[in-house]
């Protein structure tokens, strides 16, 4: 496979502009180690890897996306750091435990915001810290009505202050995927997954809210783990970005975004970020046909695709 990805030999700064908070960070556990994972869904008579062979880490504080072509197995990754599937190698750890396997230690953002329909904002944005694994005496042993003061504080910062007492489908799409991400934000787990937060917004309201992201991601600095299809979503957001292949999926580029925080929609605008997006458009668009081959030959899906080994680039 011939690739070129831009030259970055001068292009360093992301790195140095994390200052000093970062390397003492660096010195802590990963927020997440995805370690050698395989799974392959098994049926009475045959069996789909999914999954092979992955291994990714998010450190603390980082924001990490996931891109692959669609049914590559981004979100059975997902199920299984969230512990709702078992691989059958591998293993998880978050901030140096292991965890394979085990449900709570995670807060979720799934594609549709999932609010429900008979609680209030408020009480949706809750909803996260109510769900506390018993085990988080932390989170449990917090006064309701502290939790409340705080929730309302954090829906009139991001513009929801008075849609508290609203019930969520009288909230715009955009509105309901905000109370979504506070809802995951406030949860006491610190590694957040975003499953394609913004796939069924509008081009507009979802250039609006990677813009709203990424301000409070820069203010509040948690651990993510976020899925897109959206190359320039991943350029926008990301520290890192690992990009996946056609299922059953390996890592095959990791790419350390060059670009400073904080980070505003004018580098859309950076002859770097176009030849990035280029490229990795390249990438998705070789793993793609090599899926849609598969689709055209069921037999395929079952032979594992070799893997030639992860392409680093910083
Ligand atoms: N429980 C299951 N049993 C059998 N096959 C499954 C199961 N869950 C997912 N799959 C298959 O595993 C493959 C990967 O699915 P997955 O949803 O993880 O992909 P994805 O990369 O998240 O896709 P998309 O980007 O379209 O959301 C798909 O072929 C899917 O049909």
């Amino acid at each position: 496979m011939s690739l070129h990805p831009p030259d970055l030999s001068s292009q360093n700064m992301a790195d140095e502009q994390r200052g000093g908070e970062q390397q003492e960070l660096s010195s802590a556990p990963p927020a997440l180690e995805v370690d050698g994972i395989s799974l392959a869904f098994r049926e009475k008579r045959s069996s789909l890897p999914v999954l092979q062979d992955v291994s990714l880490t998010v450190k603390p504080g980082e924001f990490v996306s996931l891109i692959g072509p669609s049914g590559s197995g981004k979100s059975t990754l997902f199920h299984i750091i969230g512990g709702l599937l078992k691989p059958q190698q591998g293993r998880v750890r978050m901030h140096g435990q292991e965890v394979t396997g085990e449900r709570g230690h995670i807060s979720y953002m799934p594609q549709q915001p999932a609010l429900f329909p008979w609680r209030t904002t408020l009480d949706n944005v809750l909803l996260g810290q109510e769900n506390a694994p018993r085990k988080d005496t932390t989170a449990r042993s917090r006064y309701a009505s502290e939790r409340r003061e705080e929730a309302l504080q954090w829906l009139e910062q991001v513009g929801l202050g008075t849609f508290a007492k609203a019930y969520p489908h009288t909230l715009s799409g955009g509105m309901q995927q905000r109370a979504a991400f506070l809802r995951a934000l406030l949860s006491p787990q610190e590694l957040m997954l975003l499953d394609e937060p913004f796939s069924a917004l509008d081009a507009l309201t979802r250039a609006d809210m990677q813009q709203w992201l990424l301000r409070m991601w820069e203010e509040n600095r948690r651990s993510v783990l976020f899925i897109t299809h959206s190359i320039e979503e991943a350029l926008l957001l990301s520290d890192r970005i690992y990009v996946l292949s056609a299922r059953p999926a390996t890592v095959m580029h990791i790419v350390d975004v060059p670009f400073p925080r904080p980070r505003r929609e004018e580098i859309t605008l950076d002859p770097r970020f176009s030849e990035w997006k280029r490229a990795m458009t390249g990438w998705m668009r070789e793993e793609k046909h090599k899926l849609d081959g598969d689709m055209d030959n069921a037999e395929s899906v079952h032979t594992n695709t070799p893997n030639d080994g992860v392409q680093r680039y910083e």
